[in-house]
This record gives structure tokens, C-alpha cells and sequence, in this order.
């Protein structure tokens, strides 16, 4: 048994940079929402440094760089509606689960851990993410950044899930790659696990002080 699952009976896993590389479909959909109001577009490279916050605060962040200035309330809501737009038409076209997720799901999954997932993505978009990648029956519960009206790095979600299952927060694990996770973990009173191959802004997730990290999920079962 991996040090970071003894004792754990619950785990909240993280979505984008954690068990799927969903970058290259959110940042065609944040470019063709630039496109649609005429204004440059971002690339891959940068839009991997915006995610973490949910897609309101991803658009927000493209069009800040694209206008040289944050936005006027008016132009943020048109932008987020065509990313939404956008991104409801292809989640999936080229999002891909890393090396070693599908392994660790069934594996802990078959191990009787209850497996949750906590994303700041709109909860819409879960569904056709994990049914396109098949996966979708490993998870017992799933909230979006739009379930509650808090998201990571707030506990709400994760204490949601604690409360949900009865599962007291010191024997749930959160598992994500960026500092929200991180620190939605800590405030929930949950162990953390982190991995080092998603979006952190840039930065190494380790600096977060997680309680432990794995290259791979892999590593888990
Ligand atoms: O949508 C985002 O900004 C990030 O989503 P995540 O919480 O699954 O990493
Ligand atoms: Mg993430």
C-alpha cells in the first residue's frame, strides 16, 4: 500500500493536469472565443498558465492578455458564453488521460476506496469528459466549480464529499496538481497528494507543501 493511502478510505481526485491533459481543448475553445470578438489569440502554452480557476476566471485571464487590460464586465460574459459554446462542442477531441489513470482508478476503485472528483471546470462538461475517456463508472460522486457556490481553494467541495460519504476529513485524500487543490486540501483538514506533470501557473505544486506527491498515479496501486 502507497504511504499516502493508509488509512484513507475517500479519495476527491482533481480533473484538468491531474487525470486528463485537457489543455489542448480548452485552448482551442478559448481561441475561437478570442476569434469570435476579433482579438488575437492565446496558444496552448499560455492558456496550460490560466487554468486552475474555473473557465470564467481562464477568459477572464486570455482576454486581460489580450486587450493589454482586464475587461469590462460586458466583454468577459460575451467571451466566457462563446468559450462555453465552443468547448461544449469538443471537449474531448484531443483531451487525454495520462499515463497510469485508468490503472489507478480500477485498481483503488477495486480496492473498495470511494473514488470522488472535484473539478473547478463547469460541472456540463464532466459527464461527456469521462464517458468520452470511459472512465465515468469509477467515480461515485463528481461536483463541478459551479456545483456550490464555492470552488478550490475553498473546502466547500471536498467537505461536501466528506460529509456526503460520512468519511471524517482524516481519512480522505485530495489529489490534484495545481496549489488549489493543495490548499482546499489543507483547509478541509484532508491528507494531499500531488502530482507534478499538470498546471500549477507555471510554477512547481510541490512548493504547496503537499503531503506527498507521485509521478505517476501509476504509483498508487
Ligand atoms: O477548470 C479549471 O480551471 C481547472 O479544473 P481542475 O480543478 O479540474 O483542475
Ligand atoms: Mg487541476
Amino acid at each position: 500500500m502507497h504511504p499516502s493511502l493508509e488509512g484513507i478510505t475517500l479519495i476527491c481526485f482533481d480533473l484538468d493536469g491531474t487525470l486528463v491533459d485537457s489543455v489542448p481543448d480548452l485552448a482551442a475553445a478559448v481561441d475561437l472565443a478570442l476569434a469570435d470578438l476579433a482579438l488575437p489569440v492565446a496558444g496552448e502554452a499560455r492558456v496550460r498558465d490560466w487554468v486552475g480557476n474555473g473557465s470564467r476566471v481562464l477568459v477572464e485571464r486570455a482576454l486581460t492578455s489580450a486587450l493589454g487590460q482586464p475587461p469590462e464586465a460586458e466583454r468577459l460574459e460575451a467571451a466566457h458564453a462563446r468559450f462555453l459554446h465552443h468547448y461544449g462542442q469538443a471537449p474531448n477531441a484531443r483531451t487525454r488521460l495520462y499515463p497510469g489513470v485508468r490503472e489507478a482508478l480500477e485498481g483503488l476503485a477495486a480496492r473498495g476506496l470511494t473514488l470522488t472528483l472535484v473539478t473547478n471546470k463547469p460541472a456540463a462538461f464532466i459527464a461527456p469528459i469521462l464517458g468520452g475517456l470511459g472512465i465515468e463508472g469509477c467515480f461515485a460522486r463528481c461536483l463541478g466549480g459551479d456545483s456550490l457556490a464555492e470552488k478550490k481553494p475553498h473546502p466547500a467541495p471536498l467537505l461536501a464529499m466528506s460529509d456526503h460519504f460520512e468519511v471524517p476529513p482524516s481519512r480522505c485524500l485530495m489529489v490534484g496538481d495545481s496549489r488549489h487543490d493543495i490548499a482546499a486540501g489543507k483547509a478541509a483538514g484532508f491528507r494531499t497528494l500531488a502530482v507534478p506533470y499538470g498546471y500549477n501557473h507555471g510554477e512547481p505544486v510541490a512548493a504547496s507543501g503537499p503531503d506527498g506527491l507521485v509521478e505517476s498515479l501509476a504509483e498508487l496501486v
